[in-house]
């Protein structure tokens, strides 16, 4: 008998709907509603190592330590229930604590991630396998690739946890966006405001991004109005 699958996890009409919204976003957009609402969540320095297309989803999270004898292993593979229980909508955030000494996720995994359909993963340092991974068109942003294994080195201390991730606070479901800028949360709990805030940020940058095919000069179009528009009082 195979391993058992696990279904896809049921979400709300409103996730869905929050989920595509945040998709037709980028993650400049939303660090923008971010800065203007006066909130956190964007992280610097990692990129997509493979499969390099933006990503939306809600956060499974797994969070990493030290391997030492004061901390007691899963006996399994850090990130493996997270697979398990993830597919699409969702996308799975390593807390790694930035480490690049060895690897906070590998080529097996992104092979369950892949099968079970999640939209890809985010870790906050090094990964590995990130050729497996490419040709499983898996979207993998990371800090860096390492060939170094885990084992022995870092370990699982927790899933489905709230997670640090380069001072973010990042909770299971909040969402998620990555893509050639780098990566974004959304806590949950602000998702509306900042997807609404995105979205107006958006369409006022369609606008301007018209305004120069039609000829106009771009000091005129990124002018003080630009400047200020991310200003709590500014104009959207
Ligand atoms: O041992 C590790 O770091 C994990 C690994 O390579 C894999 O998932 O393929
Ligand atoms: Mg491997």
């Amino acid at each position: 008998m195979t391993s058992q699958a696990h279904p896809a996890p049921v979400r709300e009409e409103s996730e869905d709907e929050a989920l595509a919204r945040l998709a037709r976003l980028d993650t400049c957009a939303v660090a923008d509603a971010l800065d203007k609402l006066g909130l956190s969540g964007a992280v610097l320095g990692l990129t997509a190592l493979a499969a390099p297309r933006r990503i939306a989803g809600r956060a499974v999270t797994v969070d990493l330590v030290e391997q030492s004898p004061e901390v007691a292993g899963s006996g399994r593979h850090l990130g493996t229930a997270a697979v398990d229980a993830s597919g699409p909508g969702d996308v799975i955030v390593v807390a790694h604590g930035g480490r690049t000494h060895a690897a906070g996720w590998g080529g097996v995994l992104s092979t369950g991630a892949r099968r079970n359909g999640v939209e890809g993963v985010v870790v906050h340092g090094a990964c590995r396998d990130v050729d497996e991974a490419r040709e499983l068109d898996l979207p993998l942003y990371a800090a860096t690739g390492v060939p170094v294994t885990a084992r022995g080195r870092v370990i699982e201390r927790a899933w489905n946890v709230p997670v640090d991730v380069a001072g973010v606070p990042v909770t299971p479901g909040d969402l998620v966006i990555a893509d050639a800028s780098g990566v974004v949360f959304v806590a949950a709990a602000h998702a509306e405001e900042v997807l609404a805030t995105a979205e107006a940020i958006a369409a006022k940058e369609r606008a301007m991004v018209e305004r120069i095919g039609a000829g106009h000069a771009v000091a005129d179009v990124m002018s003080a109005d630009y400047e200020t528009m991310l200003d709590k009082q500014g104009a959207l």
